[in-house]
């Protein structure tokens, strides 16, 4: 006995939507077609909403071990499961931070017993991320992460990553990156620096401050030949570098937010409201028109969402004080479904693909596929019914998010991981 969802779309090959019924049986999409027989099998109306091969998400921070009062694996991964998303990709900045094959486990099995979106964890390049000590690619590797990253800090030392990707090429693992150069920061700096922090009279994060780091990384990538990837890329230099990384046939990919693509500094409201602040900062018009260009050229290879909960007080601390980082499971798609496709930017076929099949052929995951035999990881996304966005409805414990009160379309109402309903709101 399995599982019809009923009264859905499909994506066709030419992006045209067509009803279309799922069969699943024991974790696995066995049939689709126009009309599947009933035979005693249970049914879920999908009231006429998309059916979409389940979002992925690469950038998420779950905050456990440690940060519990932020996020559990449990909330996080709630939350992933309502913003549609079956897999997800926790950072390690952790405390500990997951730098040992014991704080892999414990995840995988916190993840496990929370029964939500599917978390595969990444383990970090150096033990505590303090730069200074590789940690153990094969053990971490054997224990099941998705590939190495010290996300929340850059890797400062160039040896130290010349000597991270040769390591991680050996092991076929990728490596991801944060890229920002420490030496190149202002303690306390907040916004980007460019005319509206100027306005404020603060000091700004530099553009170059990520840019060396994608053309310091990119050079070391060719050399080593790993697969590298770069983390929320923001500003135009950096896109400019992994354009040209490509053509020149080095392996490497990158991911922007949903923020990056929507937001510039100029956006950021005058009380410089602190649900505006997060690492890399919200950069000038330009450089989020080069973000949008470098989607639609294929150079940003998908859309991630950084999810990066923090408490309302950490948040109040001023400008200055607050962490960096805003929440973004439960708002991503339609945010990107509202602002991207229904104004004509990207067709419904781009947006999904980069949320599903792109970040999965990127790290070689077996997911992002809509087709029989497949993994029965399915998203319904209704694309009719408006709704505003409000952080007191998010299951994540955060509720930093500069998107309060949109309206959007492109709620996700159906959630399937392996097979097995995780979320339904139909
Ligand atoms: N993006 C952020 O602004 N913050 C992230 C760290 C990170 O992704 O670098 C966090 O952990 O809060
Ligand atoms: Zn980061
Ligand atoms: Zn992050």
């Amino acid at each position: 006995m399995g599982t019809i969802l009923g009264n859905g779309k499909l994506l066709n090959h030419t992006g045209d939507l067509i009803p279309v019924e799922v069969l699943v049986e024991e974790g696995r999409i066995v049939a689709m077609g126009e009309s599947i027989q009933r035979d005693g099998h249970d049914w879920v109306d999908c009231k006429g909403g998309l059916i979409s091969a389940g979002l992925i998400d690469v950038h998420v921070h779950l905050r456990e071990p440690g940060f519990e009062h932020k996020e559990t694996i449990e909330t996080g991964a709630k939350a992933a499961a309502r913003g549609g998303f079956t897999t997800i990709c926790c950072m390690p900045n952790t405390r500990p931070s997951i730098d040992s094959v014991e704080t892999v486990t414990y995840i995988l099995d916190k993840a496990r017993e929370a029964g939500m979106a599917r978390v595969i964890p990444y383990g970090a390049i150096t033990v505590r991320q303090l730069g200074k000590e590789l940690t153990n690619f094969a053990g971490l590797k054997e224990a099941g992460i998705f590939a190495l990253t010290d996300d929340g800090v850059g890797v400062q030392s160039t040896a130290m990553m010349k000597k991270a990707m040769q390591a991680a090429q050996e092991l076929g693992i990728s490596i991801v990156a944060h890229c920002e150069d420490d030496d190149l920061l202002i303690p306390g700096a907040a916004l980007h620096d460019g005319e509206v922090a100027k306005r404020h009279g603060l000091p700004g994060i530099p553009s170059e401050s990520e840019s060396i780091h994608v053309g310091r990384d990119i050079l070391l990538a060719e050399q080593t030949g790993v697969h590298y990837h770069v983390c929320h890329i923001s500003a135009k230099e950096s896109v400019r570098l992994v354009r040209d990384g490509k053509r020149a046939g080095i392996n490497v990919t990158c991911e922007v937010t949903p923020h990056h693509l929507l937001l510039c500094d100029e956006d950021i409201p005058e009380n410089l409201d602190t649900n505006w602040k997060m690492n890399p900062p919200l950069r000038s018009r330009e450089d989020r028109a080069a973000l949008i260009a470098g989607l639609k050229d294929g150079t940003i290879d998908m859309i991630a969402t950084d999810h990066a909960p923090h408490t309302a007080e950490e948040k109040a601390n001023g400008i200055n004080r607050a962490p960096f980082g805003i929440v973004g499971s439960e708002t991503a798609f339609p945010l990107l479904y509202t602002h991207f496709v229904q104004t004509g930017e990207l067709t419904l076929k781009e947006l999904v693909e980069l949320l599903t099949i792109k970040p999965a052929a990127a790290f070689g995951l077996p997911y992002g596929r809509l087709e029989v035999g497949a993994v029965a990881d399915l998203t319904i996304i209704d694309l009719e019914t408006e709704r505003t966005i409000d952080p007191t409805t998010f299951a994540s414990k955060g509720t930093n998010t500069p998107f309060t009160g949109w309206a959007c379309k492109g709620w996700p109402i159906l959630t399937l991981v392996d097979g097995k309903i995780v979320h339904q709101d139909v």
